[in-house]
Formats: C-alpha cells, sequence, structure tokens
C-alpha cells in the first residue's frame, strides 16, 4: 500500500490490519513519523513502515518513489493520496506563484502519484486509488485551494473509467488545526452539529479499499457532518455591488419587504 504521510495516513495505518497485510511506502517527509508508527503498532502487525523522501511536485521523484516501492516490496495494491494543503488567504491577495505552488502540490501530484503508479503495476495488475480531497462546495475560503481540490473530482471520475480502476475521491472536511478557527465559526451550520475527526475519515477510505467496495468506482464520499450538502464556510459580507433589479412594481415590492414595511400574510 501505498500512502503519503500525513495524520490520516497514520489513522489509515492502524487499520490497515483490517484490510490488507501489506506495507507503507511515505512520502513527504516522514522519517520520524514511521518511527512513531512503528513503534506504536509493532505489536498490532508484522507490516513495516517505510519512509522514502519524494517531493510529489517533482515528477522525476515520483517516478522514483514508486520504483523504489516495487523493489522494496514487489507490489503496490492501493494508492491513497493524502498530501497536500495550502496557505490561507483571500482570494484577491494570492499570486500566481503560490497559485500554482497550491495546484501543483494538490492537483498535478495527485496526478502524478496516480499515473505513476498505474504505469508501474495497477496497469498491468490492477488496484485502488482514493484521492483525499477537501470538501469545498458552495465556495471556500482561497481559491487557490479549491480549484486545486475540486479538479481532483472530475480526473477522479475520467480515470477511473479510462484506466478501469476502483477510484474514488474521499472529500473531508471539519478537522484539523489549520481549519480550526474557520470550522468553529460555522459548527452551527453543520447538520451534525460538530466536526469530523481523522478517525471518521480513514475509516471510509478503508472501506474504499476493501471487497466492500468491490463493484464501486469513481465516487465522492464526503465525510463531512452533512455541511457540504446544507451551508457554505463562507461569510458574504453586506454589499451593493449587484446591479438592482428592473424598475417595476415587483422592485417595489421587494424593496418594501427588505425594508420591513410590508408585512406578508404568510
Ligand atoms: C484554509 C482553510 C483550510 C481548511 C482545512 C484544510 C486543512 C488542511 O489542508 S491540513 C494540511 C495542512 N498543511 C498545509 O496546509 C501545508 C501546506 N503547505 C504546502 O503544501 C506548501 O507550503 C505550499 C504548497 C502552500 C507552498 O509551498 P512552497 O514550497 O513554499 O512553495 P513555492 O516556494 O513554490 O511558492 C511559494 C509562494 O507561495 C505563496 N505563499 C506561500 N505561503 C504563503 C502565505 N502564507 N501567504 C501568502 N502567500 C504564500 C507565495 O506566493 C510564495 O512565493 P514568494 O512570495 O516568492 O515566497
Ligand atoms: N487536517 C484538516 O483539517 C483537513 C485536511 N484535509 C486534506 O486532507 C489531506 C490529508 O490531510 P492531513 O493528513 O490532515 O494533513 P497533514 O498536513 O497531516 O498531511 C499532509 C502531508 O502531505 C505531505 N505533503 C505536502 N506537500 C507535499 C509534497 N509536495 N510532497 C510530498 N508530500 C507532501 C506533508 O508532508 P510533510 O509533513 O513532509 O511536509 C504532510 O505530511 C490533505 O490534502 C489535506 O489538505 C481536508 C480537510 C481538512
Amino acid at each position: 500500500m501505498a500512502v503519503r504521510y500525513g495524520l490520516l495516513a497514520a489513522g489509515l495505518f492502524r487499520r490497515r490490519v483490517a484490510i490488507a497485510a501489506d506495507l507503507l511506502a511515505l512520502g513527504g517527509h516522514g522519517e520520524a513519523a514511521a518511527e512513531e508508527l512503528n513503534n506504536t503498532f509493532s505489536s498490532m502487525s508484522p507490516a513495516k513502515v517505510t519512509p522514502i523522501q519524494c517531493n510529489i511536485r517533482n515528477e522525476d521523484e515520483v517516478e522514483a518513489l514508486v520504483k523504489s516501492t516495487l523493489s522494496l516490496y514487489g507490489n503496490i495494491d492501493f494508492l491513497v493520496n493524502g498530501g497536500g494543503g495550502q496557505f490561507a488567504s483571500p482570494s484577491e491577495a494570492i499570486r500566481g506563484k503560490g497559485c500554482n505552488a497550491v495546484i501543483d502540490a494538490n492537483l498535478t501530484g495527485t496526478f502524478y502519484c496516480c499515473k505513476a503508479v498505474y504505469n508501474a503495476w495497477m496497469k498491468e495488475h490492477g488496484g485502488v486509488i482514493v484521492n483525499i480531497t477537501v470538501a469545498l462546495r458552495n465556495g471556500f475560503s482561497g481559491m487557490h485551494s479549491e480549484a486545486a481540490r475540486a479538479a481532483v473530482n472530475n480526473p477522479t471520475k475520467t480515470l477511473a473509467l479510462e484506466w478501469g480502476l476502483v477510484f474514488s475521491e474521499t472529500a473531508v472536511a471539519n478537522y484539523g488545526e489549520q481549519g480550526t478557527m474557520m470550522w468553529l465559526k460555522i459548527i452551527p451550520q453543520i447538520p451534525a452539529k460538530r466536526s469530523a475527526v481523522p478517525e471518521e475519515i480513514s475509516p471510509a477510505v478503508c472501506f474504499v479499499l476493501s471487497p466492500a467496495a468491490s463493484c464501486i468506482t469513481g465516487i465522492t464520499l464526503a465525510v463531512d457532518g452533512g455541511q457540504s450538502l446544507y451551508s457554505s464556510p463562507l461569510e458574504i459580507p453586506d454589499h451593493n455591488r449587484w446591479l438592482s433589479p428592473r424598475e417595476g412594481k415587483n422592485s417595489e415590492m421587494l424593496r418594501k419587504l427588505l425594508s420591513g414595511k410590508f408585512k406578508p400574510k404568510l
């Protein structure tokens, strides 16, 4: 199993015992993390976590990561793309370089990983790929992250068909330090009335990886307490930048309604 390390990857490793006996290969800077996971889980499983350094924004490094994984373990059953992130910024302050950096990490990096694993192993042997993103339905703060995460959605479906693999996008929301202030503000608007936690994300990923999902592909699974069905994390301040409606009795009625002078019967 190849997983890029992160908070979610740790949860996946914990649950991996239930779905496969394969090993994890971790990109990023996960040496200390791999050691911690190996120490924590050595009593539960003979499997080992092996850290392999890789910047997924670099296509050659990704291909080398896949090659090393195959020469170490001989096969890759699953790929879970769990890396990525962004910097918080209002859209109007994002510069081109920063925008491209976020798109490279979240979108292009995910594509490099999918392509390298497909070409080197899954084309011949099949497999399951899960792309983890952020649930960004109905707008979000910062167009760079939103563009990159939403852009993972369609290719996930396209590649599921083009490559005939079990493919899924797990869109997660509502946990973690980076989003804490933002999510705290919107908790009242989340149908579950609370945020999700990583322990609720990794079982969803494991479901897609497991034989229980053997006839499922190309899906997007939102693990967000219903937030993306219901509300937007964006706040819209008062403004008068929209055109007024055409003058007439309906616009007059609307003005009265908004001024509080008109009392509807219902
Ligand atoms: C916002 C709500 C989030 C909701 C929930 C989501 C949570 C999570 O995603 S949890 C994951 C948490 N981890 C991260 O988010 C870390 C992610 N960071 C990165 O992956 C990278 O730092 C990067 C891709 C954002 C930037 O990589 P870097 O190698 O630094 O990039 P470049 O040198 O290619 O480009 C730097 C360029 O980027 C702009 N920039 C970077 N940081 C900021 C910032 N804090 N504010 C504004 N702009 C920023 C900037 O344009 C930089 O260029 P220079 O000005 O020339 O340095
Ligand atoms: N935590 C949260 O609140 C939420 C997270 N998400 C998204 O879910 C996914 C997983 O999140 P989570 O596990 O919590 O995040 P983490 O920040 O714990 O893990 C992300 C990992 O991605 C790695 N990474 C980032 N850029 C690169 C790169 N260029 N090359 C290689 N590795 C890279 C980082 O490696 P290193 O540590 O070495 O830098 C980091 O370990 C991410 O896409 C995240 O944006 C979605 C919603 C909420």
